[in-house]
Formats: C-alpha cells, structure tokens, sequence
C-alpha cells in the first residue's frame, strides 16, 4: 500500500460541488472535456503509437461508457484519442437522458467517425480482441457507483473481469465495481492495469496491485490554494501535461 494523500468520496463530491458552484463557476462540461483529455493523454502515454507497425497501429481502443458523468468522461477520451491518430470504438449501451449535453458528445463521436455500438448491441465482445485491441478504457462507473450492481452493467464488467489478463485495462477515476473507499468490494473484480484518479486520488486507489498497476492523476483544474483548503497539496505537473504518473 501507498501512502498517497487521497479524498474521501464525501469530499470528491464536496471538491466538485465548489468547483461547479457559484464563486468559481465551472461547468460540468468543461471539467469533463479535461478530464477526458488526461484519459487519452494517459492512454497515449502508456500505449505510444510512435516506432508501432502499421497493424498495431490500427488497433483498437475500446471504450466503455457508463449511463452517469464516468461515462461521459469516456466519450471525450474516445474523441481526443481520434485526433491523438487511435482507433478508438465506443460502446455506449445505456445512453444518458439526463441532459442534451450527451447527445451533443455523441453527435461529435459521429462527426470524428467514431463508431458507437448501438444500444442493443449484444454482440459488442465480437469487436473486442486481444489480437485487434490495444487496451479497454473503463468508463463505466465512478464515484457515484453504489452496490449492488445493475445489468447490463453486471454482465460486461464479468467478461473484463475474464479478459483482463489479456487486454489492459484502463480505468477511469474508480475501476467499475470498487466502492470508491474501500476498493474492490465483490468478486470478479476489475484489476487495471491503469489508473486515471481526477482531481486527486480517492481511497480507492491505495489497493490497486503496486506491481501490476500504473497510477496517473489527471484532471488538473486546481490551484494550489484550494488543494491545500482541502487538505492535500498539488500535484507536480509538467509542462503542459494534464497528467502525472504517481
Ligand atoms: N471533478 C472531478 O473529479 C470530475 C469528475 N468527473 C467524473 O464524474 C464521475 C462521477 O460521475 P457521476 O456522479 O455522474 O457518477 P458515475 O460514477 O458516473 O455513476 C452514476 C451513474 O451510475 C448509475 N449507477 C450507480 N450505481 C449503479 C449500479 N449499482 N448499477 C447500475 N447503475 C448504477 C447511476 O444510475 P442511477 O442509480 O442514478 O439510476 C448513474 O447513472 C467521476 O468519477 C469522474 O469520472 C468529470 O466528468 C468531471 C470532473
Ligand atoms: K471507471
């Protein structure tokens, strides 16, 4: 176990709150297109194309993408990972209502030629091959998961549960299915072999497998003062990069 700083997933929700209230104003989209720009940066940075053959080249990412703002995280990762030169394909089984802002993310998957599996796709393992997929971005569920969990979402995380010994996985925030306090909670768990914390690392995190998962934070929209309001100090970032391998 490390002993990294992280935020209960009562302060997360806290940090979020302020970030999108009235003083500091941000919208939800714009924090999810950063967030999602630090998923596909992290992507780019553990799987590089450069130096690849023209057939690893043109594997896929396959992205799945949970009904809440995980997901929604995911559609942007898809996008910015089209303009980074993948091949990214989406699978979206329960599409959000919650707001038009999803079906604009959507309408721009389309613009960008991302193929989205439709809805009912229920043969969406067809598409997912280790000999075909770079690796599997874990979108499904993050903070907000509460157990026990739901189909068709039940049904998917236990055939990555098989998969995942043979296409990396790369989870967002939270690896589907763990609380995000206490970690993997049932049997079959998601081990990743990629971590995306945003904003800062929750509990979660201090029981990934330290031999076997690479650790990044992204999501960097903090000053340091409000880091520090919160108990923790900002990460070191370079440059102009939206992450930082921990
Ligand atoms: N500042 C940041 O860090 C930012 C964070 N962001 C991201 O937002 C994420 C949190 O998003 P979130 O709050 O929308 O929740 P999320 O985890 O996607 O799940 C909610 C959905 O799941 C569903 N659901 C729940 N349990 C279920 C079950 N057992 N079985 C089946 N379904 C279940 C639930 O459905 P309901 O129960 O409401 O019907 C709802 O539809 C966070 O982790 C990060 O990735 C960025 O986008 C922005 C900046
Ligand atoms: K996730």
């Amino acid at each position: 176990m490390s002993a990294l700083k992280v935020v209960s997933s009562k302060l997360a929700a806290e940090i979020d709150k302020e970030l999108m209230g009235p003083q500091i104003g941000f919208t939800l989209q714009q924090l999810m297109e950063l967030a999602g720009f630090s998923v596909a940066q992290a992507v780019c940075r553990q799987f590089p194309l450069s130096g690849k053959t023209e057939t690893e080249r043109g594997k896929h990412v396959f992205v799945i993408a949970g009904p809440g703002n995980n997901g929604g995280d995911g559609l942007v990762c898809a996008r910015h990972l089209k303009l980074f030169g993948y091949n990214p394909i989406v699978y979206y089984p329960k599409r959000s209502e919650r707001t038009e802002f999803y079906k604009q993310l959507v309408h721009q998957l389309n613009f960008f030629k991302v193929p989205i599996l439709s809805q009912d796709e229920e043969n969406w393992l067809e598409y997912l091959k280790p000999e075909k997929t770079l690796c599997i971005v874990d979108a499904i569920f993050g903070f907000s998961f509460k157990p026990p969990m739901r189909e068709p979402f039940k049904s998917i995380v236990e055939e990555l549960c098989k998969l995942q010994d043979r296409i990396p996985i790369v989870s967002v925030d939270v690896p589907t299915g763990w609380d995000v306090d206490k970690g993997p909670i049932s049997q079959p768990s998601i081990n990743p072999a990629v971590l995306v914390s945003l904003t800062v690392p929750k509990p979660c995190s201090n029981h990934i497998r330290e031999n076997f998962t690479t650790h990044y934070v992204g999501g960097r929209f903090i000053p340091r003062d409000f880091a520090n309001k919160y108990g923790f100090e900002p990460f070191g970032y370079e440059s102009t990069d939206q992450i930082l391998k921990l």
